[in-house]
């Protein structure tokens, strides 16, 4: 059976720097020196190309590894739809039996996207489900999506509930995309095939399309959420005139050291893969985490959000949140991003004469968002709220702002600097695309989450201040008298 005591310090060592070209070995000499491809690798491996971009991109987005492993990835008997139900449909319970959609899928070769439901409305869950009986392949549920995976367009929006590690000899991969992940409850312990991560709340991952993953929990359950972005790939934003450094600093993101297994007792690895947003599974006699050294920049890597170097004004007026953007994810329009992870992070909030929560708007962007943790400085009021572990999807010019509440405890509050949270520990996060996001089965129905008196609770009580009545007159005012 495969080796399984690592220490902590083995496990969790990192290689620093975004988007770099890094290389690592975990047998001194693995690594074939001015080649990726000798006649015979060292030390008996084989090599593998992981490419996370098309051969032929450009320089400037090329995205591959070299992986230099026991045995390739190809030795394994065909994948079969899987015995688990598909993200997007299944309750947590299961007594609740696997999906129709499930057996459907397996009918047609296992290939649905399910349907997505778009609608005006505002929306708001209360916090979501943990769940004993699942851990991270049965655990994730989409939410929301916009676009394809067959199509490589747009994204897919999850939550997880797990309340068991993976087992040992267990691996998953999606072909669909890139993964961040965001925890809110529980750390999560990755072994990738390219090494480990642990990744706890206030932190965040991204696992790339294809890279093999087991997730183990420490804390024996966890919970959070998910985008997988199924075009391109996450990028730091541009900083234009913040300068050369802010917000999430390149020097910041850890990617793991190679950490292998080596078991040639012939044991039985189950992998599993989520293909076109439906599940398949095959089982090998060779461990996946076999990777004794690779170089490369298609690699997973994980970002502590306590690192973000905050942006604001410190004069008038609230900023746009794209202040606040952890990681984009551009289309093919400069500007416009498929998903922007945006953070509301601990912070002093300043500001003369100012509204200082979200000012009242209607975006023809999509704004999904999750809560970490404590409070977001919009959202105070309304059955239910806006908690940790919840969420809201305010869509494609649906309108919204802070509650009646929020509104009437800023316009009359004292205008000096505040901690946003109070005691400083609130973070809340917003997954915010150009695309209009549907929402799934599991999301509208079966999770049964939904706030459904959301709009009238946050918004039907705000007051008329009116006191125009007619003259037409408007001040004129300098923000340096
Ligand atoms: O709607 C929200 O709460 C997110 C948001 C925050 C903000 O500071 C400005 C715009 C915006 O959409
Ligand atoms: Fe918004």
């Amino acid at each position: 059976m495969p080796v399984t005591n690592f220490t902590f310090a083995e496990k969790y060592r990192y290689l620093n720097g975004f988007g770099s070209y890094l290389e690592s070995e975990s047998v001194p000499g693995a690594l074939p020196v001015g080649h990726n491809s000798p006649q015979k690798p060292p030390l008996g491996l084989y090599a593998e190309k992981l490419s996370g971009t098309s051969f032929t991109a450009p320089r400037h987005e090329n995205k591959q590894t070299w992986l230099y492993r026991i045995l390739p990835s190809c030795a394994h008997p065909p994948f079969t739809p899987a015995r688990v139900p598909s993200p997007a449909h299944t309750p947590y319970s299961s007594e609740l039996e696997v999906s129709a959609s499930a057996s459907e899928d397996e009918d047609v070769g296992g290939s649905s996207v399910g349907r997505l439901h778009h609608i005006p409305n505002q929306l708001r869950w209360d916090p979501f489900d943990h769940s004993s009986e699942t851990d991270w392949v049965t655990g994730l549920r989409q939410v929301a999506g916009a676009g394809d995976p067959t199509m490589k367009s747009g994204l897919g929006i999850y939550v997880y509930a797990a309340g068991r590690s993976m087992p040992t000899n267990a691996a998953y991969y999606s072909a669909d995309g890139d993964l961040l992940i965001v925890p809110q409850e529980g750390a999560l312990d990755i072994r990738t095939e390219l090494g480990w991560l642990l990744v706890r709340p206030m932190e965040m991952a991204v696992i790339p399309r294809g890279v093999k993953y087991n997730v183990g929990l420490p804390e024996g359950k966890a919970r959070g959420y998910a985008l997988e972005l199924y075009q391109g790939h996450f990028q730091l934003p541009e900083l234009g005139p913040i300068g050369s450094n802010g917000l999430a600093n390149a020097r910041d993101f850890q990617a793991p050291f190679a950490s292998y297994t080596n078991d040639t007792s012939g044991g039985q690895y189950k992998i599993t893969t989520k293909f076109n947003n439906a599940l398949f599974e095959t089982v090998q006699n060779h461990t996946p985490f076999d990777v004794v050294a690779w170089h490369g920049n298609y690699h997973p890597f994980k970002y502590d959000l306590g690192r973000f170097n905050t942006i604001g004004s410190i004069s008038f007026d609230h900023p746009d949140p794209s202040i606040f953007t952890v990681l984009t994810a551009p289309s093919d329009h400069p500007g416009t991003a498929v998903a922007d992870f945006v953070i509301f992070p601990p912070r002093w909030l300043v500001g003369e004469d100012t509204f200082r929560p979200p000012w009242y708007h209607r975006n023809t962007m999509s704004e999904f968002m999750g809560l970490i943790q404590g409070e977001y400085d919009a959202k105070k009021g309304g059955k239910g709220g806006f908690v940790p572990g919840g969420a809201s999807l305010h869509n494609v010019m649906s309108g919204h702002g802070p509650d009646a509440a929020s509104y009437e405890g800023a316009r009359n509050a004292e205008l000096k600097p505040v901690k946003v949270g109070g005691d400083g520990n609130s973070c809340a996060f917003m997954f915010e695309s150009c695309l209009m996001v549907g929402v799934t089965d599991w999301g509208l129905k079966t999770c049964k989450k939904v706030q459904e008196d959301y709009n009238t609770e946050s918004w039907g009580g705000l007051k008329v201040h009116w006191t125009g009545g007619g003259s037409g007159e408007r001040e004129s005012k300098s923000h340096l008298l």
